[in-house]
């Protein structure tokens, strides 16, 4: 079996020379210049999550490797039987492992507007144009840390528009939720915690409690924006630590000499005897803001084996931080918990 190779979107420099942006996705998406670009985004996911699900390719699979279902991923093996996932969590490979999860998140979308996106919609002459455009997408991120904090404009509505030369249409906006065309319990998707997610057959944000028989708007996906809000905006950290705005413990995480070791920066997994500024991290300032998204009931994204199902899952991601500082202690770091990222290889 040949495996995939992550390379993420291939590098083309733009006509001066310049480095493709990775941008906030409220600055990219509300400046009207990129709505072609936003148009090749919006399109281009919607059909990776139509992608059939058996599909390594897909978007559920691609989902799947951080969670449910626990099938493997592109390795010549017969169950996935790493915990609840592949994804490394509570360890120092957090940072690591995610990079290039969101890599290839990124590069299937990059084909995508190439492979399919400009051809069925962009016509001949206008191709170079919409081509240049591609290769200069980068997935934005979503700046959570900004105040007042608030969900990305892109993921508010249930259907967003988009426009082609010939065309401008609405479509069911993609980043609003993950739907499936079937119950994902017949995908492998399992309940846990009592959550049933294996009746529904789209993700949600700050539900309110399942019941038995589920109601039908948990059934497809509830997306409670007010409650999502408040709760960012309340940042109640967990464990009742007082870390002040998502800002303000942002700042903590970027200054200067404030981690002993780029183990307390990247995880949440304590040592004996490690200084009390050491319990925030990047993995732990990233985990409240998946439980706030999520809500108390199980909205997919405060879950583990089911968070990457929501779209807003690779936005929020993006998010990630290299600190220079660390470049050097961090490669010989890395490896010390365990040799491989799972499905993830090094290159032969
Ligand atoms: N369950 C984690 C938060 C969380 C982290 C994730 O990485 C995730 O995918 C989903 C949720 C916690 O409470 O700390």
């Amino acid at each position: 079996m040949s495996t995939f190779p992550i390379t993420g979107v291939p590098f083309t420099p733009g006509p001066r020379g310049q480095v493709p942006v990775r941008q906030d996705v409220d600055s990219w998406y509300l400046n009207p210049q990129n709505g072609k670009q936003v148009s090749l985004f919006l399109v281009a996911l919607q059909k990776f999550q139509q992608i059939p699900y058996a599909q390594k390719l897909s978007y559920f699979q691609i989902a799947g490797i951080h969670g449910l279902p626990l099938i493997p991923w592109d390795e010549n093996t017969k169950a996935q039987g790493r915990g609840l996932g592949y994804c490394t969590h509570n360890s120092i490979l957090f940072p690591t492992w995610h990079r290039p999860y969101l890599l290839l998140f990124e590069q299937r979308l990059y084909k995508i507007m190439i492979q399919e996106v400009i051809p069925q919609s962009v016509p001949p002459n206008d191709r170079p144009e919409w081509t240049a455009l591609a290769k200069d997408f980068r997935l934005p991120f979503w700046d959570w840390a900004k105040k007042p904090t608030d969900l990305p404009a892109i993921a508010k509505d249930p259907t967003i528009s988009v426009f082609f030369p010939q065309a401008k249409y609405s479509i069911p906006n993609p980043l609003y939720k993950f739907t499936t065309t079937e119950v994902m319990g017949n995908l492998g998707i399992f309940d846990l915690d009592g959550v049933p997610y294996s009746k529904v057959k789209a993700t949600s944000k700050c539900p309110p409690p399942p019941k038995n028989p589920l109601q039908n708007e948990w059934i497809n996906g509830i997306q409670d924006e007010a409650q999502v809000v408040k709760n960012l905006r309340a940042h109640a950290w967990y464990q009742n630590r007082d870390y002040g705005t998502i800002g303000e413990a942002v700042y903590r995480l970027l200054s200067e000499n404030y981690f002993s070791t780029y183990d307390a920066f990247a995880s949440t997994r304590l040592t004996q005897g490690q200084p009390p500024a050491d319990y925030l991290s990047l993995e732990g300032i990233h985990n409240n803001i998946h439980n706030w998204t999520g809500g108390d009931n199980g909205g997919h994204i405060s879950s583990p084996p089911v968070s990457s199902f929501d779209p807003i899952f690779w936005l929020h991601h993006w998010q990630g931080v290299c600190r220079k500082k660390y470049s050097d202690t961090m490669s010989e770091n890395i490896f010390k918990g365990s040799k491989t990222l799972w499905p993830i290889l090094k290159p032969p």
